[in-house]
């Protein structure tokens, strides 16, 4: 395969990110923090190049999905209950980021674990649908124009698909990968997330949030998105750096902090739009033990991590429904874009988030996630309610 990169992909570096005046929402985090740069030799020595390869890969990744929802959402009813345009996205997602990392990092060994594999379009009547997503993924990169390549075959999409079946695990370097986070919410035509992260040792230690139908801004008390408002952003964040948001079209990155609110009863929360993703009694008995006024912030996906980080509401509680098992790559990206904007996130017991044991998190009940400072009543809250609801079953 020959590929040759035309384009450097523009690292982005600190001291950009006040300049913006478009993004007038976060000007004033962005001036609260702009001290803290200099204070951390990690935030320029490490991770730059896997930072700069992993917001490529999901920004052109989520430019492929975009397309394929616009089709989807022009489609007629019909259908739109057919599921293969979400598996066409999903798939050539997965492809196109396995293949830019790759490409990207040319010589290190590659690890990644992520959400889909190859087996379903391996069987005789997923012909069709393959080709779709070679096609799909081809344009994509052309169109993109930074790479110069012969077109991928069909076996060459399978084995970049593929390529996403590592465990993970406490050792080494994994990338961890969903392709579309938040699938209901992308057929939908609300939000989605690619959501990309990369564990070293176990821990996360830089992560990249697309989030193509989020508001550049604040979305703090709004229950629909207007159709004027300007959507597409990419979070990213590297341990000890910080967090970031521009603008998917392409702008000047801005520092983004969670938000500072002590008063339970000025905090607003998210939760999953999906009812059946998530426990909605048990947040609602949480939110009025802690006083919380305002009514939840239902949207799909880890845009719930990014919106978190730069303080559109205070609060999110996830709780699946027994038997539900949490996957690394649902919340690795969320997490480190969220704890490095200043966010606490932990299971129902307080126990940090654990991405080392393989595929999946080993959990107590639920993931919370909140300021520094409103943690500790959160956690009362919440284990006051589980109690509650426990002793009425
Ligand atoms: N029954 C379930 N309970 C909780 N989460 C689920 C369930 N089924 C799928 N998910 C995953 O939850 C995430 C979406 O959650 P949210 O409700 O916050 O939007 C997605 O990662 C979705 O997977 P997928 O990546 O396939 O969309
Ligand atoms: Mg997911
Ligand atoms: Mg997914
Ligand atoms: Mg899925």
């Amino acid at each position: 395969m020959l590929i040759r990169r035309l384009v450097t992909v523009r690292s982005v570096e600190h001291s950009s990110y006040c300049s913006v005046a478009s993004f007038s929402t976060y000007l004033s985090v962005c001036r609260r923090r702009s001290s803290c740069c200099s204070s951390s030799v990690s935030c320029t020595m490490s991770y730059h190049k896997e930072l700069a390869a992993a917001k490529k890969a999901a920004s052109v990744a989520a430019r492929l999905c975009q397309k394929v929802q616009t089709e989807l959402l022009k489609s007629d009813v019909q259908s739109k209950s057919d599921k293969s345009p979400v598996t066409v996205a999903d798939y050539g997602s997965q492809a196109l980021v396995s293949i830019i990392l790759q490409k990207e990092l040319s010589s290190e060994s590659f690890s990644l674990v992520a959400e889909e594999d190859s087996g379903d379009l391996r069987k005789d009547d997923a012909k069709e649908i393959l080709e779709r997503i070679t096609k799909l993924v081809n344009d994509t990169l052309s169109s993109d124009g930074s790479y110069d390549f012969s077109p991928f075959s069909t076996e060459n999409i399978l084995a970049s698909i593929d390529s996403g079946k590592s465990d993970g695990g406490p050792h080494g370097r994994h990338w961890v990968l969903d392709p579309i986070d938040g699938t209901k919410g992308f057929v939908r035509g609300d939000q989605y997330a690619i959501a990309l992260a990369l564990l070293e040792e176990g821990k996360v230690v830089l992560g990249v949030l697309a989030c193509p139908n989020l508001p550049l801004e604040s979305i703090a008390g709004v229950a629909k998105t207007s159709s004027d408002a300007r959507v597409g952003c990419l979070f990213f964040a590297k341990v000890g750096s910080g967090t970031y948001m521009e603008s998917l079209g392409g702008s000047d990155p801005v520092k983004v902090h969670v938000t500072e609110v002590e008063n339970p009863e000025e905090a607003s929360f998210f939760e999953s739009f999906e009812a059946a993703h998530s426990q909605r009694d048990l947040s609602s008995l949480i939110a009025e033990k802690l006083g919380v006024k305002a009514p939840p912030v239902r949207i799909d996906s880890q845009a719930k991590y990014g919106a978190l980080s730069r303080g559109d509401g205070a609060i999110y509680l996830r709780f699946p429904h027994k038997g539900y098992r949490e996957k690394i790559w649902d919340h690795a990206a969320g997490y480190i874009v969220v704890t490095e904007a200043g966010g606490v996130a932990s299971d129902a017991s307080g126990n940090p988030l654990d991405f080392s044991k393989g595929k999946y998190l080993d959990l107590d009940t639920g993931i919370i996630v909140t300021n520094g400072k409103l943690m500790p009543l959160l956690l009362k809250a919440v284990q006051d309610s589980i109690n509650e609801k426990t002793s009425t079953l």
